[in-house]
């Protein structure tokens, strides 16, 4: 089984991938984590990060079994990856490694923009989880000062809006949800209800596949 998640900034996808995928007891990779690899990659290097030859040899470079979520997880690293992210040598060789990931004999849940549309779109379930850019700045901003750091609102809200604009605008492999992507809105819902609600959407297609 495959299950694609996808949805803008901070919408709160990885923490449900990590449920469904602990749940279903599936292989779970964020894809996001690749493009934030390439892009600390070229930061570490001091390139620009418009540079395609280098942030293409980047991306060969990148080690599914060894992407380090503690590092790539900073702030300043997200929007650096959505630059390298409209680069399509770089998509191409990473949506390589992704599908490869995705043929796990043991299912995957795969999150990250393009999953349901150009990674896998034959996933037996696709998810595309939103929430409001007000209440996902204020979960991001909660994130961050939780983890001991400081931050702005407003300023995250502005990175939230401008990295969703660059991610849905960009010409290879904008974020949309998929035409068959069941939505899920969790601009009022905790994490444990967001999981529910994905938990009915995926039994009912087990359901429907297995009745087929
Ligand atoms: N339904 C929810 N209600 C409240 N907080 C949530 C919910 N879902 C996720 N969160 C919190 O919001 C923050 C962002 O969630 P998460 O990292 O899962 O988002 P994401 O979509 O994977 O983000 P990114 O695209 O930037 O990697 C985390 O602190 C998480 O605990
Ligand atoms: N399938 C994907 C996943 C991510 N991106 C780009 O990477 C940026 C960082 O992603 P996070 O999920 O870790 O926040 C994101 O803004 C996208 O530009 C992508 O293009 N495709």
């Amino acid at each position: 089984m495959i299950i694609a998640i996808d949805g803008p900034a901070a919408s709160g996808k990885g923490t449900l991938a990590r449920r469904i995928a602990d749940y279903y007891h599936l292989a779970l990779l964020d894809t996001g984590l690749t493009y934030r690899a390439v892009a600390y990659e070229m930061l570490q290097r001091g390139w620009p990060l418009d540079d395609e030859a280098h942030a293409i040899a980047a991306a060969r470079q990148v080690d599914l079994g060894a992407l380090d979520r503690e590092t790539l997880s900073a702030h300043e690293i997200a929007d650096a990856a959505s630059k390298v992210a409209v680069i399509p040598e770089v998509r191409r060789i990473l949506v390589e490694k992704q599908r490869a990931f995705a043929r796990n004999p043991a299912g995957a849940v795969l999150d990250g923009r393009d999953i349901g549309t150009v990674v896998c779109p034959d996933a037996d379930v696709k998810l595309y989880v939103t929430a409001s850019a007000e209440v996902r700045a204020g979960r991001r901003l909660r994130d961050i000062e939780s983890r001991g750091g400081r931050a702005d609102f407003a300023e995250i809200l502005a990175d939230i809006v401008h990295r969703d604009e660059r991610d849905m605008g960009r010409a290879d492999s904008p974020l949309k949800p998929a035409a068959d992507a069941h939505l899920l809105d969790t601009s009022e819902m905790g994490i444990e209800a967001a999981f529910l609600a994905a938990k009915a959407i995926v039994d009912d297609a087990l359901a429907k596949r297995d009745k087929a």
